[in-house]
This record gives C-alpha cells, sequence and structure tokens, in this order.
C-alpha cells in the first residue's frame, strides 16, 4: 500500500489542485451524494487514477468481506474474542443479526421498549434534572448528541458528568434540586473509577439532603450484576452485551439521556439515520460508498502525505462536542502500533483528530491552517439551513464563512498578489518584505459534509458515517479498532498511586519526577 501511495505522491508532486477543476466536471465526478448528504472531496488531490488505486487498496485490504463479516456477527474483535454489533442496535427493521448462531434482535428490541418505558415514565413525571454520570463512551456520544439536538428537546435538563476532577460534579449538582433530580450510571464495565466514585457522591448529595434514593437512580451497564449490588432495582438496570463497544454504544442504553431529552421517537429517527447509513454502507459499491470514500481520502492525507493530523471543523454550533467525541471514536479505536497478527504496524496508525466548530476556529487556530508549516487536512460540516427560521442570515453568512475557508485553503494568495495589496504602502525591498508575510500557500486540501439540517435523523447518519470510516481505516491498516488496551496501563499506575498521593504510602520505587512531584502536592494540598 505504501509504495503504490508513494508513487501517486511522486507523479502529483506539488500539482495545485485548484488546476483540477480545469476538467468541469471535476466537482460532481469527485463527490457523493447519499442519505440526502452530500460529501465533497474534490478539493483535494485525489484524481481518477489515485482514486482508482485507493480503491484497489481497499479491495485488497477486503474491506467489503470483513464489513460482511461485522455485519454478519463475527467476531472481529480478536483480541477480546468479540463480535461487533452496534449495527444490530438500529437495525430497526431488518431482519436476525446471529451471534453464535443465536439471533441478538429480540434482546435488542425488548430493550429498546425497555428504555422507552423508563425515558416515558421519566418525562412524565416530576424530574427537572438528569445528571448522566459516565465516561469515555459513556458520556461522549450521549453529551455530543444531547447537545446537537437540543432544538428537539422538550424533557427535563440533562447535565453531563464525567471527570473525577470533584469539580465537575460539583458544578453540576449546585444547579439541580435534590428533589427533582435523577442519577443515571453509565458504564459498561460498572467498575471505572471515575463513574463509580462519581456515583458514590451523587448517591451522598441526595442523602445529605434527607432525599430517598429510591427512583432516583438508573443504571446502564453490560455489568448488571454489579449495577443489582449497587443497589440499583432491575427495572431500573439496562443492560447492553458485550459486543457493544464503549465508544460505540450511543445507539442502545448509553443514549437513554439523548432519549429522555428528545423522546423515543425522535430518537427512533436517530437510530432511522444510521440505519440508512448502514444499509448504504453494505450495499453501494466501494466507489460510491461514502464511509469507503472518507476513509480513503484521509488514507490518502496520512499514509499518502504524511500529514499526521486533521481538523474536523462543524459550522453548525451545536456540533461542538463533535470533534471531543470523533477523538475517542478514531483515535481509540485506530491509534494503534499492532498489526492483528501481532506484528508491529508496518505504517503510521490513524491520524490525530482534533478541531472546534466554526467560525470561532477562525479567530483563534486557523492563522496555522492557513499559513504554518504543516498542512492540516480540513474536514468541513455544514448543514443546509439551520433551525431558527428568523435568522437565516446568521445561517447565511455561517455557510459563506464555511465555504471561504475550503476556497482560501485551496487557492491561497500567491506573493504577486500580496504586493499588489500592499503597493500602496510600501516600495522596494520593504515591499517584498511585507507582501511575503501576506502570502498564502494554498494547496491545502479539504473536505466538506453537506447536509439538509442536523435533526435527529441526520446526526445518526453522520455518526455512522464516522464509524465505518474508522472501521475501514482499520481494515486497511490492518488494525483491530474494538480493543483498547492503551489505556490500561495508567489506570493501574492510577491505582498504586492513589496512596501515595495522599500520603498513607511512601514513594519508594518511584522515579525522581513522580516523587518531586507528589512531595509538592503533598506540601501544598496535604
Ligand atoms: O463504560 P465504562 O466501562 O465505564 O468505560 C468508560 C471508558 O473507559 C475506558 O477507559 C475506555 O478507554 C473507554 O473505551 C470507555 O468508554
Amino acid at each position: 500500500m505504501l509504495d503504490i501511495l508513494k508513487d501517486h505522491a511522486a507523479r502529483i508532486g506539488d500539482r495545485r489542485i485548484e488546476t483540477l477543476f480545469d476538467d468541469s466536471g471535476r466537482a460532481g465526478a469527485f463527490s457523493l451524494d447519499a442519505c440526502g448528504m452530500l460529501f465533497d472531496y474534490s478539493k483535494t488531490q485525489v484524481d481518477t487514477a489515485l482514486r482508482d488505486a485507493l480503491i484497489g487498496i481497499a479491495e485488497a485490504a477486503g474491506v467489503a468481506q470483513r464489513r460482511d463479516a461485522m455485519f454478519g456477527g463475527r467476531k472481529i474483535n480478536e483480541t477480546e474474542g468479540r463480535a461487533v454489533l452496534h449495527t444490530a442496535l438500529r437495525n430497526l427493521d431488518g431482519g436476525p443479526v446471529l451471534v453464535d448462531g443465536q439471533d441478538v434482535m429480540p434482546g435488542v428490541l425488548e430493550t429498546l421498549a425497555r428504555m422507552e418505558t423508563v425515558a416515558r415514565d421519566i418525562r412524565a413525571g416530576d424530574i427537572a434534572d438528569v445528571v448522566n454520570i459516565g465516561i469515555g463512551g459513556s458520556d461522549l456520544g450521549p453529551a455530543m448528541a444531547v447537545r446537537a439536538l437540543s432544538p428537539y428537546h422538550d424533557g427535563p435538563r440533562c447535565h453531563f458528568v464525567s471527570n473525577v476532577d470533584g469539580a465537575d460534579i460539583a458544578d453540576t449538582l449546585r444547579l439541580c434540586d435534590p428533589a427533582r433530580t435523577l442519577f443515571i450510571v453509565a458504564s459498561k464495565t460498572f467498575t471505572t473509577i471515575e463513574t463509580m466514585t462519581n456515583a458514590r457522591t451523587a448517591r451522598a448529595w441526595l442523602s445529605d439532603h434527607g432525599v430517598s434514593t429510591d427512583g432516583r437512580f438508573v443504571a446502564l451497564s453490560s455489568n448488571t450484576e454489579a449495577a443489582a449490588e449497587w443497589g440499583i432495582p432491575g427495572d431500573r438496570v439496562l443492560g447492553f452485551e458485550d459486543w457493544v463497544g464503549g465508544r460505540y454504544s450511543v445507539w442502545g442504553p448509553i443514549g437513554l439521556s439523548v432519549m429522555i431529552a428528545i423522546g423515543p421517537e425522535a430518537f427512533r429517527a436517530f437510530l432511522r439515520g444510521a440505519q440508512a447509513m448502514d444499509t448504504h454502507f453494505r450495499a453501494a459499491a466501494l466507489p460510491e460508498n461514502m464511509p469507503v470514500l472518507l476513509a480513503l481520502v484521509g488514507l490518502w492525507h496520512n499514509q499518502g502525505q504524511g500529514h499526521a493530523t486533521r481538523a474536523v471543523l462543524p459550522y453548525d454550533n451545536r456540533l461542538a462536542r463533535l470533534p471531543a467525541y470523533l477523538q475517542q471514536l478514531e483515535m481509540e479505536s485506530n491509534g494503534k502500533g499492532v498489526a492483528m497478527d501481532g506484528s508491529t504496524l508496518a505504517c503510521q496508525s490513524g491520524p490525530v483528530v482534533w478541531g472546534e466548530p466554526g467560525t470561532n476556529g477562525q479567530h483563534a487556530f486557523y492563522q496555522l491552517i492557513h499559513q504554518g508549516t504543516r498542512v492540516i487536512p480540513c474536514e468541513f460540516l455544514v448543514a443546509a439551513r439551520g433551525h431558527e427560521p428568523d435568522l437565516k442570515h446568521h445561517h447565511d453568512l455561517l455557510v459563506a464563512n464555511c465555504l471561504a475557508q475550503s476556497e482560501a485553503l485551496m487557492r491561497g494568495r500567491s506573493l504577486n498578489e500580496a504586493r499588489a495589496r500592499v503597493a500602496d504602502k510600501f516600495t522596494g525591498a520593504e515591499l517584498d518584505r511585507q507582501a511575503r508575510h501576506r502570502v498564502f500557500p494554498g494547496n491545502r486540501p479539504s473536505t466538506t459534509l453537506i447536509y439538509p439540517r442536523l435533526d435527529p435523523e441526520t446526526l445518526g447518519k453522520i455518526i455512522a458515517l464516522y464509524e465505518h470510516r474508522v472501521f475501514v481505516e482499520g481494515v486497511i491498516l490492518d488494525i483491530n479498532s474494538y480493543d483498547q488496551w492503551g489505556v490500561e496501563l495508567g489506570k493501574e499506575l492510577a491505582t498504586a498511586l492513589g496512596p501515595v498521593v495522599s500520603g498513607e504510602a511512601g514513594t519508594q520505587g518511584k522515579d525522581g519526577s513522580t516523587a518531586q512531584l507528589v512531595s509538592y502536592k503533598l506540601r501544598h494540598g496535604g
């Protein structure tokens, strides 16, 4: 794969992307319409020969076969011996899905119905605030989706507490009335230290205010026994199977806070959107397959061009948490240095993903994107219309800014153009010097995903699109996208350091830096 990409990099050289538009069919030929959304990747170096090569790489890696294995319930998460079936959670009107010869769909639909009962009950009661306590996949998905869908909220307010930093829960509880607050303890394992610590603090808060904990806790977990032991009654425990990865779990019980916020019908629309993307991903030929193309363009930028990071720039303020959500989805899934067979990865792992909503980012870090020495491929997301009909002029400005950025990144501004802009102020060498500061190199690639409006169905499509993109990238890089062993070591060391930082144990055996930091903490914080 790397050789093929290297050959194309040599062929393309320093070609200007805008010259590709000399072919008037460029935009149409290098964009894709699926599920009512348009993915435009024409402002990249991908041309017909490169696209053919990238598709060839996907074919050779067995993307289609692996995709069918995933949807078919095969245990493609080989290091944990698990199937990968978050898609079953949104298989609302699909056929059976077998794991070890057993159809999982009756269980999925039953759990969905139970979620709906719990959500309706909470929405109809006198709960004013719902606090989801969870971290990682048990936080980012629902937190991102609840924020994204705020125009659809007609349920109680939802808050998210994730950090073990007591500031998080303290700041949240200050906003809540103990008599009218419900806590959701969201944890696949029901052992995560941050979540269990916050859950105990929430329980103590209710007791401190003389409020019974009866009916105030819901548990979302694969470890239903631990949830029961913690004292949460069975009808308030919503379980899910080990074939739902934490960062892929917003579609099932972990999405309860989303369902409480927007209601069961809108939540079903969210699932339907994801299911539509699943259907597209399964059926479309690779060259017309949106998740495949999104992955391949990313592969070109990271493995082909060596661009180590990718900016996700939603021109949709309600997607403010999308970059954080994608950081977990993409970096925890494909940030691995070992191939499926245990050998060292022959290429770079997935890229660093980062970003902020536009237009805010423009006034912060776009300077580096436009003029920095490193090229950062950008992924823009924007809706054709917003939810505020009275503020259409805002939306038009937003879209104009989004399109302006991708155009500016591609075209740049030459030295001559820069000179012309300041020729009335400077002359000679000073003119040259001043002009050079105003040059934009351009030729910086970007893609744009444009969709009608950020409604529940569209959000479902967007998230599923990114999930499948991660899958395709993982297959091509020969990575197991569904484990996360890399998070273990820090957790183990934190557990061991607990008594050390509290002063109960000494720093013997610790390195000098750690010992010094512990000593500072004990001197200044006890
Ligand atoms: O849902 P939980 O079991 O509490 O896990 C929460 C999170 O913790 C872990 O450290 C993993 O890296 C994440 O993938 C997971 O989502």
